[in-house]
């Protein structure tokens, strides 16, 4: 049984058809990239599978079960994470409370225990503390657990979006232009990052990257959307060589030397 199994997707906002037919099969521990022209209906894919958007119809099958009509929160608990493109970090908190706080959430504590500050509350928060700093550890910021967030570079922004992301203890993680705003030094170590995680926490990883060297490195597979449609699929080279990609990036008629 596949991880994931997303059949006939669609999309419609208004009269737009964002997301038309999508499919995606996902094995565990693949990582596929999903790449398209701005506008083509990637993140749209990404707000549907995490259920943010509900989908005008289609099924998202996740370990076996229907994904579509489930909130947010409870798809997240199932083991679907995800970063965003737009970085959604609590800025003013330090860079250790921002993985905490997603902890916090998971646990589930109860407000009386939490006011109260009883023993299973205490036990529970030195358990959050030290989960908090292993992932520091892995995203390689653990030295800047007391700073605050939002003064931290961009490129360490984005992997803090993925610790707080890893905190959930995904199966499948989504991330969405991980790479964007990072330069070419910060690019080579990010793919390190990702297959490191994705070995330690056996992940399977799907992400939107407009970054080619990032996606042709570290995909396996790709799939390529235009005006919210599926126009090709296979590997980084089949991707590359295919006519119909090319156009879509560089407009008809496009002739690459
Ligand atoms: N909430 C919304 N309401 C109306 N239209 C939307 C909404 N969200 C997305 N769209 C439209 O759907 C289409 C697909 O947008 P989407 O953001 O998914 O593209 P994308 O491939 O992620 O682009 P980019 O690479 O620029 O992020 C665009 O035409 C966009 O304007």
């Amino acid at each position: 049984m596949p991880l994931l199994e997303v059949k006939d997707l669609c999309k419609d906002f208004g009269g737009l058809r964002a997301v038309s037919n999508f499919h995606l099969k996902m094995e565990k521990g693949e990582i596929v990239g999903l790449i398209g022209p701005n506008g083509a209906g990637k993140t749209t894919v990404f707000n549907l599978i995490t259920g943010l958007i509900p989908p005008t119809s289609g099924s998202i099958i996740f370990q076996g079960e229907n994904l579509v009509g489930l909130p947010p929160y409870k798809i997240a608990a199932k083991g679907v994470a995800r970063t965003f493109q737009n970085i959604r970090l609590f800025k003013n908190m330090s860079v250790l409370d921002n993985v905490r706080a997603v902890l916090h959430v998971q646990n589930g504590y109860g407000l009386w225990q939490a006011a109260l500050h009883g023993p299973r509350y205490a036990h529970k928060e030195e358990q959050a503390l030290a989960r908090a700093r292993e992932l520091l550890e892995v995203v390689n910021l653990a030295s800047r657990e007391q700073d605050p967030a939002g003064s931290l570079p961009y490129g360490d922004q984005r992997r803090l979006e993925i610790a707080r992301a890893l905190a959930l203890e995904p199966k499948l993680l989504l991330l969405d232009e991980p790479a964007a705003g990072m330069n070419p030094r910060e690019v080579a170590s990010l793919i390190e990052l990702i297959r490191f995680i994705k070995d330690k926490f056996q992940l399977t990883v799907l992400l939107i990257e407009h970054q080619m060297g990032l996606v042709m490195n570290l995909c396996e597979r790709i799939v390529v959307m235009d005006f919210g449609e599926i126009i090709a699929e296979g590997t980084p080279r089949e991707v590359s060589n295919n006519p119909l990609v090319l156009e879509a990036y560089l407009g008809k008629g496009a002739v690459v030397n």
